[in-house]
């Protein structure tokens, strides 16, 4: 695939990256032997049919799942033949995690939320505590949210939350699935609004979505059918408001038939 002028190393590879999941004794290709190279700093989107296999590439690109056949490189080191452990391991030292469904812990505030996460990866919790604190501040959740419990958050602020928990160990990549599905539009926007500045400062984001108005804040679109990349549009950076970008990715999507 042609890499944007805009874009930096690639950080995650695939060689002919194969899934199948057999349900009912039918064996069902969902990916079918991908090469995709993803790049550092880019605000990746990945579109396409409902079915087509986004989410699947998206678990197999984190080490979420593995793929029944060829390799995933993170950062030039293989992680496809990773045993269950240590894939675990790879992806709290290198993933963060933002989902549709919000997955807070119920039962304690969201401060702590964010501070567990961060407790895995370093025991020093003075700096885990401050470096929450400063996230929170910078997605507009201010002090009187912190000792909140999530059952008291609007759905905007939680999933804000949920961005500074995914981002508290400082992860290489952030990947997101529907982050904005189950939101209002005004706390889907404020959602946007937050990875947009989170990738302006450099962080790499992965993000499956239906939803152009998200699509438009990445600045390189993979269009998946039938489980292989069908096309590629690099937009650019995004900026608001910018009717030119917004007319590429329309004609983008129009030309995949979506
Ligand atoms: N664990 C599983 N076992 C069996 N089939 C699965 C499994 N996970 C996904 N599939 C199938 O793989 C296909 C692709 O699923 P996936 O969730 O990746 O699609 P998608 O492009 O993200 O779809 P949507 O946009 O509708 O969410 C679907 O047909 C789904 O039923």
């Amino acid at each position: 695939m042609d890499k944007d002028v805009t874009s930096g190393n690639p950080i995650i590879s695939t060689d002919k990256l194969c899934k199948t999941f057999s349900y009912g004794g039918v064996q069902q290709h969902i990916l079918k032997n991908l090469d995709i190279e993803i790049y550092e700093g880019d605000f990746t989107v990945i579109m396409g049919s409902s079915g087509a296999g986004k989410s699947t590439l998206l678990y197999a690109l984190s080490g979420m799942d593995k793929p029944t056949l060829g390799t995933i490189k993170f950062n030039q080191s293989v992680i496809s033949d990773l045993s269950n452990d240590k894939l675990a391991v790879f992806r709290r030292l290198n993933c963060g995690f933002v989902f549709q469904q919000i997955y807070l812990m119920d039962n304690m505030s969201i401060l702590d939320n964010i501070l567990i996460s961060g407790l895995l990866i370093s025991s020093d919790r003075k700096a885990i505590a401050e470096r929450a604190k400063d996230l929170l501040t910078q997605v507009g959740l201010n002090e009187t949210i912190w000792n909140k419990f999530p059952s008291q958050l609007s759905g905007g602020e939680a999933q804000r939350a949920a961005i500074v928990r995914a981002l508290v160990n400082n992860p290489k990549v952030i990947f997101a699935d529907e982050p904005t599905g189950a939101l209002n539009s005004g706390a889907g926007k404020a959602t946007l609004d937050v990875l947009t500045e989170v990738n302006n400062r450099g962080q790499s984001i992965i993000m499956v979505t239906h939803d152009i108005k998200s699509a438009r804040r990445g600045n390189r679109i993979l269009y998946m059918r039938d489980g292989s990349i069908q096309g590629v549009c690099d937009l650019g950076k995004y900026v608001s408001g910018d009717k030119n970008r917004q007319d590429k990715l329309h004609s983008f999507l129009n030309e995949m038939g979506w």
